[in-house]
């Protein structure tokens, strides 16, 4: 792997695209086979440089029978899922069903589900361990609201998010385990949070979880930042020496302006 401008990078990047609720079975193959040609003529490693998308739970099967079928080097995950595995609960997703559909991560926490759903810290906790029970690495989402921020807050809330959801889980459960820092003011606003930002929150939620599950583990985790991110501000952000991927909304949907945001070391030279 080529190396951030401050040395290192022991961590393999993370590129998540998270489609929301957008693009039927047939757009997600399309998009799919279009990602990937883009990324393999530009010779993108896949190996250096992770590439995993979150269609919509209708596609998943889609997805999947393309990816094997075409021995695609592409990782795919679920949007959400269900803290049960099974029962009369109308409506939910199980883990157990989606490792079945061979999804290596699940987000959990996602801000969306937290505002539009009510999804509080304990239930989060709850699907976090039903995704790692299943053998999925779930990518826990946290970040604060545009008052938090305003009030300075910003750090405690999203340290206390990630306490919350991780309360009672050991070291060795955590392998796998991805942390998004999404400041819900910069989703889907245009909005950005500065590197700075992205740096300050990354370094927090790692010295936070050094102290929960030791220096060891805590180096390990990825951390990814989410929220406005395009192919003209990845680089800044992948800059920094703690943020280890970036999880793209709206971005995510266009094969071209994806793939620029995969291929976000090219801009590091080129910038
Ligand atoms: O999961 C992705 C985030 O919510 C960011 O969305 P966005 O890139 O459209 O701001």
């Amino acid at each position: 792997m080529t190396s951030k401008t401050d040395g290192s990078y022991d961590r393999t990047p993370l590129i998540a695209g998270n489609w929301k609720m957008n693009l039927d079975h047939h757009q997600a193959v399309t998009l799919v086979q279009k990602l990937t040609w883009t990324l393999t003529d530009a010779d993108h490693d896949f190996d250096e440089v992770e590439v995993a998308v979150f269609p919509p739970f209708t596609d998943l099967r889609s997805v999947q029978t393309l990816v094997a079928g075409d021995r695609l080097p592409l990782g795919y995950g679920a949007q959400d899922l269900s803290a049960e595995d099974s029962g009369a609960y109308t409506g939910e997703i199980s883990g157990q069903f989606l490792a079945k559909l061979g999804c290596t991560y699940a987000l959990v926490g996602h801000s969306e589900r937290r505002t539009l759903h009510g999804e509080d810290d304990a239930l989060v906790g709850r699907k976090l361990t039903a995704a790692l029970r299943h053998g999925i690495a779930p990518i826990l989402c946290v970040g604060e609201g545009l008052e938090v921020r305003q009030e300075g807050r910003q750090v405690e809330h999203t340290l206390a998010q990630l306490r919350g959801a991780l309360e009672g889980l050991t070291p060795d459960q955590l392998a796998g385990l991805v942390i998004a820092y999404e400041p819900v003011w910069a989703i889907g606003t245009g909005e950005v949070a500065g590197p700075e930002d992205a740096q300050e929150m990354a370094s927090a939620l790692r010295a936070e979880l050094a102290t929960l599950f030791g220096t060891e583990t805590a180096s390990a985790l990825r951390l990814l930042y989410g929220g406005s991110v395009k192919s003209s501000n990845v680089a800044s952000i992948l800059r920094e020496k703690d943020v280890d991927g970036v999880l793209v909304g709206g971005a995510s949907l266009d094969e071209g302006e994806f793939a620029s945001i995969v291929r976000f070391e090219h801009h590091l030279l080129t910038d």
